[in-house]
């Protein structure tokens, strides 16, 4: 399949470049942007460590590594995606600056280039409406780290073409991913149905069934990887609460999915999870 073998990617961060570092690995010219250089360098830095680390594993040549970071191309400039055949957004999750950057994208890009965004809680439909040609956008939604969790979520807006959205598909199960696809709906699949699993939790605690380390335990012996309290560390407890909101504000509040005030209580005070050294647990910074 032609289209995706030049790809750009939009934002440098920590999903950016994951999905870069991934890209790049399974043998795509990558082309990375980002609205300044020192994002940039920092995203570049960031996936030369990764590489590095594996390469001190033992999980990768040297010859590879160098050919990987050979193949990610930073830029600053949108008119040096020209020739990519897919674009993949990840900049910060604000509609507005998606729209806005994906009307710049879609002036610089051949009509029959894929243009997806990875936002975890925005409306794709409503981010395509800025495009005189919506039906060849989507959502590819990777899980964080991007290099390293199989699961995408292959995101059909109203308005996207379903043949694009199948080969979309058929392209990231070809690089390795495990893609689902699903429908343009608040939170997707993966974020609606981890919701029960972190309200329920939180109310747990709160009416003094359990404490969370009990909680954590019960759910990892009942055969998950983590419990909630502990994978909310991992996460950022603020970004889970963010999706919680979204969730529970896109279906209209409805009760199933309201958050528990124990949630935004720890956001408001700092306590972030592993990342803030504090959240559920202590950490050792
Ligand atoms: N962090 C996660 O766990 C996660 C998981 C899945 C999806 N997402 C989604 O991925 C997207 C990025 O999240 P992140 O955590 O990587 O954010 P981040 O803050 O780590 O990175 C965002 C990057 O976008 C850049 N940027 C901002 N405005 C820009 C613009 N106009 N043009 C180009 N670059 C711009 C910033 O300089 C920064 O490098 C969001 O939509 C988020 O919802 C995040």
């Amino acid at each position: 399949m032609k289209a995706g073998q030049i790809c750009a990617v939009l934002g440098a961060g920590t999903m950016g470049g994951g999905i870069a570092q991934f890209l790049a690995t399974a043998g795509c010219e990558t082309f990375l942007y980002d609205i300044d250089e020192e994002p940039l360098v920092k995203g570049l830095e960031s996936i030369r460590a990764r590489l590095l680390r594996l390469e001190e594993k033992k999980k990768l040549s040297r010859e590879a590594r160098e050919s990987v970071i050979a193949r990610i191309h930073p830029v600053t400039d949108l008119s040096s995606l020209s020739h990519v055949t897919c674009v993949i957004e990840a900049v910060v999750e604000r509609l507005e600056v998606k729209r806005e950057l994906f009307a710049g994208v879609e002036k610089v890009v051949d009509d029959q280039a894929w243009l997806a965004t990875n936002t975890s809680s925005l409306s794709v439909t409503e981010i395509a409406t800025v495009l005189h040609r919506p039906e060849r956008m989507m959502g590819l939604h990777f899980f964080n780290p991007a290099m390293i969790m199989p699961l995408v979520e292959v995101v059909s807006g109203e308005r996207t073409d379903e043949k694009v959205a199948k080969q979309a598909a058929e392209w990231m199960s070809n690089l390795g991913k495990e893609a689902v696809m699903v429908k343009d709906t608040p939170g997707f699949l993966v974020n609606r149905v981890a919701r029960p699993f972190h309200n329920e939790a939180y109310r747990i605690v709160g009416d003094g069934v359990a404490e969370k380390s009990q909680v954590d335990r019960i759910l990892r012996e009942a055969g998950f990887p983590m419990g909630p309290f502990e994978l909310q560390d991992l996460i950022g407890i603020d970004i889970n609460y963010a999706a919680s909101v979204a969730v529970y504000e896109g279906n209209f509040q409805d009760p199933r999915f309201r958050p528990h005030p124990a949630q935004r209580k720890l956001v408001e005070s700092g306590a972030l999870g592993r990342k803030s050294g504090r959240g559920h647990y202590t950490y050792d910074e």
